[in-house]
C-alpha cells in the first residue's frame, strides 16, 4: 500500500554502494508508511530503511537530518541517519530525495503497559532536556498560528455545537497563550503518538517519523503524549499512565511555573490541533492515495473531556 515508488533489487544494490554498509541481500516493501515510500533493506553487514520522500517541502529535510543526527549523538534511541563515504546523509534515489537508517527494534504497543509509559515519559524527558540546547529551527507548522488560520475551512462541515466549540477553543487559546508568559523552547518530535515508537519488550528500541518535527514550546510535545498515551476510551485520562508518564517526565526535565499554568490549556489545544488536521484531511484535503483517514471525533471527544473534567493534577517532581 505504502510502497509509492517501486525500486528493483538493481538499483538499491547499487545505491548501497554509497555507504559502508554492505551488499544487498532482501529487499521489502513496508506496508504500513501513509505518506513515504518504505523498504526495510537487509544487507550482509546489517538491517537498514530505505526512505523515499513523496511529498512535503524537500527543502526541510536538512533539518530532520540534523535533528536526528543531533539526538543521535546524545544517545537518545532514534534512527541517526546513515552517512554516505562522503560524510552526506541526504540523497536522491529514483529521482526522490532518500534517506538510509538503521532498523530499529521492536512494534508499536495499542495498549502501553506502565513499565512502557515509564519508558516513554523518561525518553522524551532526557529528549526535551537536550534538545533545548539544539541550535536548528523550524517553527512549528501546527501550532496556535495554524489553528487560527486553518480552522475557518472546516467549520462548515461541523454542527452548529461543534462550530461553536471550535471557534470559541480557538478564541480561548488566543487569549490564553498571547498574554500567557513565554514557555521552555527546545525541538519536538511534534507528533509522538504510539505508533511512532519501537518496544522490545518493555524497552524502548526506538522513536521514529520525526517529519513533524520542529522548535517550539517543549509542552505541547507533552500534552500531545499525554491526550495519545494516557487517555482511556472514554476521551478521560487515565490516571496511572498519567502518572508515570509524567513523573518519569519530570525526574529528567522538571516543569516550569509557566508550563503547570499553562497545562489544562495545552492539552485542549493540541486535542483540537488533531481534530482539525483529522477533519483537514476528511473534508478539505484528502490524500491522493487510497487510505483510511484518522478518525476526527476520538479528538472531539478527547477536547470535550479535558473541558468538562480538567486536566489531573501534575505529580511533583519530588515523587520520581
Ligand atoms: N528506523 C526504523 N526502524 C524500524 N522500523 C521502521 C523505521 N522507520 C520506519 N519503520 C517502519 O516503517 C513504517 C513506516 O514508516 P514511517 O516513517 O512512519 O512512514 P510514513 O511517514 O509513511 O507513515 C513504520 O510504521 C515502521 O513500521
Ligand atoms: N498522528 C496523526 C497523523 C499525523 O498528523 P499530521 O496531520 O500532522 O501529519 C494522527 O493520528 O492524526
Amino acid at each position: 500500500m505504502a510502497v509509492f515508488t517501486p525500486l528493483s533489487d538493481t538499483q538499491v544494490a547499487d545505491f548501497l554502494q554509497r555507504f559502508d554498509a554492505g551488499s544487498l541481500l532482501r529487499l521489502e516493501g513496508v506496508a504500513s508508511g501513509t505518506e513515504n515510500t518504505t523498504y526495510f533493506v537487509t544487507t550482509d553487514r546489517r538491517e537498514l530503511v530505505l526512505t523515499l520522500f513523496e511529498q512535503g517541502e524537500h527543502e526541510e529535510l536538512p533539518f530532520f537530518v540534523d535533528l536526528l543526527d543531533y539526538l543521535d549523538e546524545h544517545r537518545l534511541p532514534v534512527p541517526g541517519p546513515l552517512h554516505d563515504q562522503q560524510g552526506i546523509a541526504l540523497q536522491s534515489l529514483a529521482d526522490k530525495p532518500a534517506l538510509l537508517f538503521p532498523r530499529l527494534p521492536g512494534t508499536s504497543p495499542k495498549a502501553p503497559s506502565l513499565k512502557q509509559c515509564h519508558a516513554l515519559g523518561d525518553t522524551l524527558g532526557h529528549m526535551h532536556a537536550v534538545s533545548r540546547h539544539f541550535d536548528g529551527h523550524r517553527p512549528n507548522p501546527r501550532d496556535l498560528h495554524w489553528l487560527v488560520a486553518m480552522h475557518h475551512r472546516v467549520l462548515v462541515y461541523l454542527s452548529p455545537e461543534d462550530q461553536a466549540l471550535m471557534a470559541d477553543e480557538v478564541d480561548n487559546y488566543q487569549g490564553f497563550f498571547g498574554d500567557a508568559p513565554d514557555l521552555p523552547q527546545g525541538a519536538l518530535h511534534g507528533d509522538l503518538f504510539r505508533d511512532n515508537t519501537l518496544f522490545d519488550g518493555e524497552r524502548l528500541g526506538g522513536i521514529i517519523d520525526f517529519y513533524n518535527g520542529c522548535t517550539g514550546d517543549l509542552l505541547f510535545d507533552l500534552a500531545i503524549v499525554i491526550n495519545d498515551w494516557a487517555t482511556q476510551a472514554d476521551g478521560r485520562l487515565d490516571p496511572e499512565r498519567y502518572d508515570v508518564i509524567l513523573t518519569a517526565y519530570q525526574a529528567r526535565r522538571e516543569l516550569s511555573e509557566a508550563e503547570r499554568h499553562a497545562w489544562p490549556m495545552m492539552l485542549r489545544m493540541t486535542a483540537l490541533r488533531y481534530w482539525l488536521s483529522r477533519l483537514l484531511v476528511v473534508y478539505v484535503d484528502p490524500p491522493a492515495h487510497d487510505l483510511t483517514p484518522h478518525d476526527p471525533e476520538q479528538f472531539r471527544t478527547i477536547l470535550l473531556a479535558r473541558l468538562e473534567h480538567g486536566a489531573l493534577p501534575l505529580p511533583d517532581r519530588s515523587h520520581a
